[in-house]
């Protein structure tokens, strides 16, 4: 196998030894079939989820979801160091929910002005006892909220998350994926999901890998167990469900 340099390429390297990341025949949420799955329930041990909470949280620690205190976007106290412009992670459930966990957890360890980032996330039934309603952990009302999520594919996730964020009350600025399989919304929206958002929302929205660096991994011969055919596979896939972005 040829070698391996990024941080990038170690972390893709972790999700395939782990099966996190696969190649064979998957049905999509979207009715899509692909060559390839992320299956991020098989995220469950401490050192895969320190790699990945890690990977999330030096994308939400840089600009733009983070800015140096001092700036017009972070505030008046210059004393350089990085500043949340966010409050709240939010996790769709299920998957996302581990995940906002961890990330909230890693984001400690950037230092004082991220100790107060809270996470939430939505039950996918209400509960109807107790404190009731569809939330658990911070209240998001009147509070900016960054969404993080493992995949996104057709966008309908996302989509849902907005609405449950919104109606709450809370501010949606920003999403950040582990991985973007970089697909058109529909036949008719050929924008990727993340793009659509970009441009509807004006808010940021970043992955930590993309559909294109598995393929170039797969072309770099990085990926054991995957060559000629499965690349064939993920350029046919592309060619079918490719974002014009
Ligand atoms: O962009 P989309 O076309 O919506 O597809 C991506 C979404 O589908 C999966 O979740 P799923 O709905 O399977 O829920 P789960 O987390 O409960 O497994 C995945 O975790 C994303 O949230
Ligand atoms: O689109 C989906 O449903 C989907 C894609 C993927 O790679 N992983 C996943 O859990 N869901």
């Amino acid at each position: 196998m040829a070698p391996v340099d990024s941080p990038k390429q170690t972390l893709l390297q972790s999700l395939l030894k782990s099966s996190v990341l696969s190649f064979g025949s998957y049905t999509l949420k979207s009715g899509r079939t692909s060559p390839y799955f992320v299956t991020s329930s098989l995220l469950h041990t401490s050192k895969l989820l320190g790699a990945v909470a890690r990977a999330y949280a030096s994308v939400l620690t840089a600009p733009p979801f983070s800015l140096p205190l001092g700036t017009e976007e972070a505030g008046s106290e210059a004393d350089g160091s990085l500043s949340p412009h966010f409050d709240i992670l939010f996790g769709p459930a299920y998957k996302g929910i581990p995940l906002s966990a961890i990330v909230v957890r890693e984001l400690e360890f950037s230092g004082k002005n991220f100790e107060n980032v809270s996470y939430a996330f939505n039950r996918k039934e209400a509960k109807d006892h107790g404190e009731g309603g569809i939330i658990v952990g911070a209240p998001l009302k009147g509070k900016r909220v960054v969404v993080i999520d493992d995949v996104m594919t057709a966008g309908t996730a996302l989509r849902e998350a907005i609405a449950i964020i919104k109606a709450q009350g809370g501010i949606v600025v920003g999403v950040v994926l582990l991985l973007t399989r970089q697909e058109r919304v529909s036949d008719t929206e050929p924008r990727s999901a993340m793009k659509v958002a970009e441009d509807d929302l004006g808010i940021p929205v970043r992955a930590v890998l993309k559909f294109d660096d598995l393929v170039k991994a797969i072309e770099d011969g990085q990926v054991e167990g995957a060559g000629p055919e499965q690349l064939e596979q993920m350029k046919v896939y592309r060619d079918k469900y490719g974002s014009k972005d």
